[in-house]
């Protein structure tokens, strides 16, 4: 379990990004921060691997305060995945996710091996291993950076927009593969989107912030689709629904659901 207790941030150029935020994060399960840009997230996700420093309050990773483990061990007992994959650019795929178990003692071959069956099990072709990144498509970039962040068996991901930087069918796919993934790893997962669909698709758990992480709702998706908390709730979840609402239309005599833009979202049985 990760704990937050009244933590809050401001930055030495006076900017307040956090201001008194508490929140616990249960074990096995994905608990996705939503808000708009500039609500906090990154910087309270970034509390928990100590790349922020609280300004006040505390965060507990099972119970022992982070500031009781070196940062450096921390950080490479925590996966960690971002936007732009952060893949070191000189290195071959396989290496950059054999990195940090070598650092932390596998012998060179063995975390090859391990790392081979990485890029498997996030749905990427192992021969890939001997590419570089700039080699991959930004999909199969985070692909790896995913591989990358569990190479360590970590029992915690932090997420911060992952698949922000994906155009939308790629981004499913990411989606869809993370959701498998998690159902056979069981991880402690942190996951930062301004998305409320992506939230409410990944999340167990989805944290709605306002501005300076200030919590405007938690709940399961449907508890806050439900009976949002206010009308700022409502809002943000609401932005699109238009969009997504559905009808059906019938192509080679099936019924299909499609969205408002008329993309298919799946047949309805007779
Ligand atoms: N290193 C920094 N120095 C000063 N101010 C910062 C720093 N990092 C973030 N901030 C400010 O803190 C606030 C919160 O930023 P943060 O990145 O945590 O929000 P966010 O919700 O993750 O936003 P985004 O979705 O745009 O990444 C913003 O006003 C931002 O400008």
């Amino acid at each position: 379990m990760i704990e937050f207790e009244h933590v809050s941030k401001t930055y030495d150029d006076g900017s307040e990004a956090v201001g008194d935020f508490s929140a616990a994060i249960p074990s096995h399960k994905t608990v996705v921060f939503v808000g708009s840009s500039g609500s906090g997230k990154t910087t309270l996700l970034r509390m928990v691997n100590r790349m922020v420093t609280p300004s006040t309050g505390r965060i507990l990773i099972d119970g022992e305060d982070v500031r009781n483990t070196h940062p450096v061990q921390l950080r490479r007992s925590i996966g960690y995945v971002l936007q732009q994959g952060g893949l070191m650019p000189h290195r071959t795929v396989l290496d950059n996710v054999a990195t940090v178990p070598v650092l932390q003692g596998t012998p060179k071959r063995e975390a090859r091996t391990e790392a081979t069956a990485l890029l498997e099990r996030v749905g990427l072709d192992p021969t890939l291993g001997k590419r570089y990144p700039s080699q991959l498509s930004g999909g199969q970039q985070q692909r790896v950076g995913v591989a990358r962040a569990l190479a360590a068996n970590p029992n915690i991901l932090l997420m911060d927009e992952p698949f922000g930087a994906v155009d939308p069918i790629v981004r499913r796919e990411l989606q869809r593969e993370l959701i498998r993934i998690q159902a056979e790893l069981g991880k402690t997962i942190v996951f930062v989107t301004h998305d409320i669909d992506e939230a409410f698709l990944l999340g167990d758990e989805v944290v709605v912030m306002r501005d300076r992480g200030r919590i405007a709702q938690r709940g399961t998706p449907a508890e806050i689709m439900a009976a949002p908390a206010d009308d700022f709730v409502r809002e943000f979840i609401g932005a699109d629904r238009a969009e997504r609402q559905l009808s059906t239309v019938e192509r080679g005599g099936k019924r299909i659901a499609v969205d408002a833009q008329g993309r298919a979202v799946g047949v309805i049985n007779p």
